[in-house]
């Protein structure tokens, strides 16, 4: 009987309501007045309790001819951490005048955000987070490069700082907290370090967690920061361009707190839903665009969101330049330049793009960095392609000592090298990596 509840809701539910909301949806236990269902997560808990509440009395009646009463628990894998947190949150525990402790984006705020069906739940919860921050805890969203992971985890923020103002809000990038634990260290101010990660917020948002594979040390503060956060009640939401399983490198302790609250996938959107975030890009900039424009990128550009914009930004650039309409000529021809530098872009292997890159910025050729000269300068452009390689783009040391044709040994070494100089601050490699970096996510983002 308890499968055949199971089998009546899958038929009256939509795939993907399905999906997200009922694969841990199970019937816990039958009696004569009443049934408990279970589920592996606080936010489906609640969830399904306000939105699904009269579909499963309806399944219910369905499937035993009769109204009965239902409950549905919380079965968690890591029961004290839950219930710990929940007995200790009472609302924010800091109550001081709004106080913006990060810098956001005006743009990125949920009434820019232009919502398809692909995104519809996301958005939806998104908005639940922000009206009972801490309640559903950690908010993980995950999905590919200028999705709009961003976008979505700052219009939290805002829309938190809207609704509690008495709540305050940091909005970092893991890399940016990487950097200022390094800091502490170098100036003797861990303590400091601690106190604000860890005492200042009732709401942490961390964005492009991934950026930390591989980074242990960095990941153990981290794993503390989460953990008195969580424990405190704060509201914690992160963002990451894979899925919490996928984070290889990453802690299983942490990877397994990533996964304790709502973990959310950002699709990519659908050709309707695009057509409206062109026009929406075009409004940020004042300008209306035509809808046979927005129609023809909406068509043209999928994915990676940053190039729909970066193309609609050069289409009003070169309009206003050459006081030209914005029409299907100019946006064609503008979108004929784009493809040509994505297309051969995206042609490339990883390393390719970064020894190109590091070229441009060191003028050392891929060949100087593959050959044997101990010249300063291609030492350090070889070390700085090892080190990307493995801390950029989690390749083994076996994989770079094949793309290098260098020792295993000389790669450790060479890895390790550009990471004590950035620990220690030595500035002319600090800039030249981020130069790189920067140069490298440019390209990638809209040729
Ligand atoms: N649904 C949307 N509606 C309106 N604008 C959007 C939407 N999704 C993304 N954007 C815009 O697309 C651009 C890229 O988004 P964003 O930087 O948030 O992507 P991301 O997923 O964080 O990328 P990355 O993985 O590189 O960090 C931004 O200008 C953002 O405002």
């Amino acid at each position: 009987m308890s499968n055949r509840i199971i089998s009546i809701l899958k038929k009256r539910l939509a795939r993907k309501t399905w999906d997200n909301w009922f694969t841990t949806f199970q019937v816990k236990k039958v009696t004569d007045d009443k049934i408990i269902f279970s589920v592996g997560n606080l936010f489906i808990k609640d969830w399904l309790q306000s939105k699904y509440g009269s579909v499963i009395s309806k399944a219910i009646k369905e499937a035993y001819g009769k109204n009965l009463d239902y409950e549905i628990v919380y079965e968690t894998t890591e029961p004290e951490a839950f219930n710990k947190s929940n007995e200790s949150y009472k609302g924010p525990l800091v109550k001081k005048k709004p106080l913006l402790i990060s810098n956001l984006n005006a743009n990125y705020t949920f009434e820019n955000f232009v919502v398809g069906p692909e995104n519809r739940v996301l958005y939806e919860v998104s908005l639940e987070i922000s009206r009972n921050p801490g309640r559903y805890n950690p908010f993980f969203v995950y999905g590919m490069v200028g999705l709009g992971k961003t976008h979505l985890l700052q219009a939290i923020a805002h829309k938190i700082m809207e609704l509690h103002p008495e709540m305050r809000v940091l909005y970092i990038t893991s890399e940016q907290f990487m950097n200022d634990m390094i800091d502490s260290i170098k100036y003797g101010s861990v303590r400091d370090f601690r106190e604000h990660y860890r005492k200042k917020a009732d709401v942490l948002l961390i964005d492009d967690i991934q950026f930390l594979i591989g980074k242990n040390g960095v990941q153990k503060e981290l794993f503390h920061t989460f953990n008195e956060l969580y424990d405190a009640g704060k509201q914690i939401v992160i963002c990451s361009d894979r899925n919490p399983e996928e984070l290889n490198g990453f802690h299983d302790r942490l990877v397994s707190r990533f996964q304790m609250g709502m973990v959310m996938e950002i699709c990519p959107p659908e050709k309707d839903t695009r057509f409206k975030i062109a026009k929406k890009f075009a409004e940020r900039e004042s300008v209306s665009l035509p809808d046979d424009v927005a129609q023809l990128l909406a068509d043209s550009v999928d994915g990676n969101l940053r190039i729909l914009r970066g193309v609609i930004i050069k289409l009003i650039v070169q309009s206003s330049i050459n006081k030209e309409r914005i029409g299907a000529a100019l946006t064609n021809q503008i979108l004929a330049a784009f493809n040509k530098t994505t297309v051969s872009i995206k042609r490339m292997k990883e390393e390719d793009l970064i020894m190109s890159t590091i070229e441009a910025v060191m003028g050392v050729s891929p060949e100087e960095i593959k050959g044997t000269s101990r010249k300063q300068n291609i030492v350090l452009s070889r070390q700085l392609l090892m080190y990307i390689l493995k801390r950029h783009h989690g390749k083994s040391i076996k994989e770079i000592s094949k793309i290098t044709g260098k020792r295993h040994s000389t790669v450790i070494h060479s890895i390790k090298k550009i990471e004590m100089s950035v620990i220690k601050g030595n500035t002319v490699v600090k800039e030249k990596l981020a130069k790189i970096l920067n140069t490298m996510a440019t390209s990638s983002a809209a040729g």
